[in-house]
């Protein structure tokens, strides 16, 4: 039987965990504070994440690292980009040698400007083949809910890849396999930032034009960072890449594109962070690493910069709408 802790049990970490326990692998999730491990436990329910859903008896959770991580065949990666190195110092003493170390966090680190799979490597000194990526449109309110939906596990050794996928396979979640680890990583943080964009533009009121425009286009320039950091295109013209856009801009449920919204309403970044309720909307930090990482490529990523604008140099939603605009003519 295939053992996997999940670390971390927010939203998705303990949709991911469902998931993992309806396809037949025992799961242990790591909560952070005690009082919600012992909560999931007793009820099988996170009250704090993800109200009225009923989690599988064979899914345990406990605050106690080391008895999450004790003879787990696959770790789950599944707290926020920024948090991910701290965590990872006090857990790696604790990973068994052979785990597969599976990373479910959308981001680009803040100082280093790594993706999560470096991170990964360069904390746990992990070989790359041992760090797998998971990444495609899953807003883990509809997965909880057992709607269906499709995923990339991606891994540098495809064996590692289909274990992964056997172990998440169910009758309403589909994982597909790729090898294609950075296209993946970057499909995932940068969707964030575009999710952003077309929050913003909904909140100041613009339509569907506006949001089929900003989703291309935003696709246009994910590709071109994609491509220069080594992706290939093709991973960002599927469910990592685009699968992934179409439901984090579009859907309410995401935290990204509702955080955008806030502040296209003229909430401050302040109110906007107050409404996320303590949940993480990647792209307010990540629009900062990926512009960065875009500028070290000499990748020209404008509605990233747009939406860094907005997020933390107070520009106005429909300054930088016609600042968009307001660019030079080109080809597509
Ligand atoms: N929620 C979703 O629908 C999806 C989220 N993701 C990604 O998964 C990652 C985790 O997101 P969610 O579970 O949704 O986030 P969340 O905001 O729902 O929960 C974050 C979890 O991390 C914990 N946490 C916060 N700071 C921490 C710290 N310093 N040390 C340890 N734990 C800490 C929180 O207690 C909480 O359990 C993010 O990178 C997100 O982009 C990916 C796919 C779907
Ligand atoms: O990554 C997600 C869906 O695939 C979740 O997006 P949010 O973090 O914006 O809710």
């Amino acid at each position: 039987m295939t053992k996997a802790a999940v670390m971390g049990s927010g939203s998705w970490g303990t949709a991911f965990a469902k998931v993992l326990a309806d396809a037949g692998t025992d799961v242990m999730m790591w909560a952070r504070r005690p009082e919600l491990a012992q909560c999931i436990e007793q009820t099988n329910e996170n009250k704090d994440y993800l109200p009225g859903s009923i989690l599988p008896e064979r899914l345990h959770a406990t605050h106690d690292p080391e008895v999450a991580l004790a003879n787990a065949d696959i770790v789950v990666l599944a707290v926020p980009s920024q948090t991910l190195r701290g965590n990872l110092e006090s857990w790696k003493s604790m990973i068994p040698p052979d785990a597969t170390l599976l990373s479910l966090a959308k981001g680009v680190e803040s100082e280093t400007l790594l993706r999560m799979s470096q991170v990964i490597a360069q904390v746990t000194k992990a070989d790359p083949s041992r760090i797998a990526v998971l990444s495609g449109p899953n807003l883990a309110r509809e997965v909880a809910e057992g709607q269906p939906a499709a995923t990339v596990i991606a891994c540098p050794d495809s064996a590692r890849a289909i274990a992964v996928q056997k172990a998440c396979h169910t009758g309403y979640f589909r994982p597909y396999t790729n090898t294609d680890v950075i296209g993946c990583e970057i499909g995932g943080a940068c969707k964030n930032v575009i999710a952003l964009a077309c929050g913003m533009a909904s909140g100041v009121g613009l339509g569907d034009n506006t949001i089929a425009s900003i989703i291309t286009r935003g696709l246009a320039e994910v590709t071109r960072l994609g491509v220069a950091t080594g992706a290939n295109p093709s991973t960002l013209a599927g469910l990592a890449g685009v699968g992934d856009l179409v439901a984090t801009c579009t859907s309410p449920l995401s935290r990204n594109r509702s955080f955008g919204h806030a502040l296209g309403r003229g909430g401050s970044l302040a109110d906007a962070q107050r409404a996320a309720h303590g949940q993480v909307a990647e792209g307010v930090k990540s629009c900062t690493s990926v512009r960065a990482l875009a500028n070290s490529y000499g990748v020209d990523m404008p509605l990233t910069n747009a939406v860094h604008r907005v997020c933390h140099e107070d520009q106005a939603v429909l300054d930088a709408v016609q600042q968009l605009l307001g660019r030079s003519t080109k080809s597509e």
